[in-house]
């Protein structure tokens, strides 16, 4: 049975990084194993910078610098990886930027959406030809697949919809029969007329999953920095405790309110086939994982924290002081779904719909002035949101006690309050 190994940015952010994944796929290459990976690092957001300064007229110089950064600092890598042999691989990267530059100059005056697309997915390029020629070179016999031609989506820019049937036949065709590591980008897929998309930010870990989904895999394995899902992000809690076995809907739940260690999207393709997902550190490959399956027995009621910074709180009212009835909710909601947003937080009262959105400029300003035409808007930004799972007591209250909170929701698993970002402490603790 196939194994799916996803390997993130943090995991291959710089040489060292790449020489330490080899044991890790070396173990398992005497079987099935296909090998997803991200953007180097920050790329993602390099290259997202750089689109910006793409679309700029007056930032040619800008734009110039960074696209040299990028190519200098792949090359680099391979230098660093292959020393006197790099310089096969040292062209390809520089063909790589090539293409990219010729992506922008034919994108920038169009949309943004496809111009993102066409661009971004550059930096899962970039890695994988790094990746799978370091690890042939390290004799670990690795073919590189191209995702854009095996993940067919819709042309649903920076959030393309998977055609699961045109998907499922391009994945068995090429993935099946070969006896070497498959290694792929995560996060990018391409239209049946071969234009490239993207799934959503943070979305490789979802690119796992399809690829099991699409192989009936026995197993994905995320590799982090962490050695698994904790009750809440360890970076930011100094008590947070790892949950070894948890529910695909308990999991879900967590990421789909902002636990950033999984992409929510990447549990229902794997609940669907009953395929249990491992969560390990490659920092730490010992250490005992937290594994996900369907076996809900082992949810615990422990509470579970997440934080998501950087909100906007929107306040819609009516303009001629009328209800907040149903057709108006639709009308708002319908408005949300077409900017691309996604509400964290939605409440309501008589005479107003009270959503906290992520602070996306590109999607909330266009949504912002749909919505000044026929609505009365109040926004305020810098703000936080907590969301507590199995609220015990009044951890919700002590979490944010002192603070000035502006909506609060609860209901008989979850407990969530906004409030101000600025007096966020460092390290947060857990109450008792
Ligand atoms: N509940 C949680 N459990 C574990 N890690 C979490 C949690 N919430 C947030 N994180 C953060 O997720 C990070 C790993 O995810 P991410 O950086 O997206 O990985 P990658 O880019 O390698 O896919 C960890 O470094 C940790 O700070
Ligand atoms: N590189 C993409 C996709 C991704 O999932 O990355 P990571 O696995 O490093 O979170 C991003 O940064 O959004």
């Amino acid at each position: 049975m196939t194994t799916v190994f996803k390997f993130g940015g943090a995991s291959i952010k710089d040489a060292d990084a790449i020489r330490n994944l080899t044991p890790l796929i070396e173990a398992h290459a005497d079987r099935p194993l296909v090998v997803v990976v991200s953007a180097m690092g920050k790329t993602t957001n390099a290259l997202e910078a750089l689109l910006a300064a793409a679309r700029d007229e007056g930032r040619g110089d800008d734009y110039r610098k960074r696209l040299d950064a990028l190519g200098s600092s792949h090359q680099a890598i391979a230098d660093a990886l292959l020393g006197d042999e790099a310089q096969a691989l040292k062209e390809r990267i520089g063909n790589l930027v090539e293409a990219l530059d010729d992506q922008h100059r034919r994108h920038r005056q169009g949309p943004f959406s496809r111009h993102y697309d066409q661009t971004v997915c550059y930096g899962e390029l970039l890695s994988t030809t790094i990746v799978a020629e370091w690890l042939n070179r390290a004799d670990v016999a690795t073919d590189w697949l191209d995702a854009r031609e095996l993940v067919i989506t819709d042309d649903h820019h920076q959030d393309a919809n998977v055609d699961w049937k045109a998907t499922s036949d391009a994945i068995r065709s090429q993935a099946g029969g070969s006896r070497n590591v498959l290694l792929t980008q995560g996060f990018i897929g391409g239209t049946a007329e071969g234009v490239s998309t993207t799934l959503g930010r943070e979305g490789s870990d979802f690119s796992a999953a399809i690829f099991a989904h699409c192989l009936d895999a026995g197993e994905v394995v995320i590799w982090k920095d962490v050695t698994g899902l904790f009750n809440a992000d360890p970076r930011r809690f100094g008590n947070a405790v790892q949950l070894k076995r948890l529910s695909y809907a308990e999991t879900i739940e967590l990421a789909w309110h902002g636990a950033k260690v999984i992409h929510p999207k990447t549990l229902g393709p794997l609940k669907q086939k009953e395929i249990p997902l491992t969560v390990r550190s490659f920092e730490t490959p010992d250490a005992p994982p937290s594994t996900i399956t369907s076996d809900t027995r082992f949810d615990t009621d422990l509470p579970s924290c997440i934080l998501r910074d950087d909100q906007v709180l929107l306040e819609v009212k009516p303009k001629d002081f009328s209800f907040m009835d149903e057709p108006r909710q639709h009308d708002i909601l319908g408005r949300l779904v077409e900017a691309g947003m996604h509400a964290n937080l939605i409440d309501g009262g008589a005479m107003q719909l009270t959503l906290c959105l992520d602070n996306m400029a590109e999607r909330l300003e266009p949504l912002m002035e749909s919505l000044d035409a026929d609505y009365t808007l109040q926004r305020q930004e810098g703000l936080t949101l907590l969301t507590v799972r199995h609220p015990s007591g009044s951890i919700l209250e002590r979490l944010s006690e002192g603070r000035d909170v502006l909506v609060e929701r609860r209901n008989a698993t979850t407990a969530q309050r906004l409030f101000r970002t600025v007096e966020c402490p460092e390290t947060w603790y857990i109450p008792d």
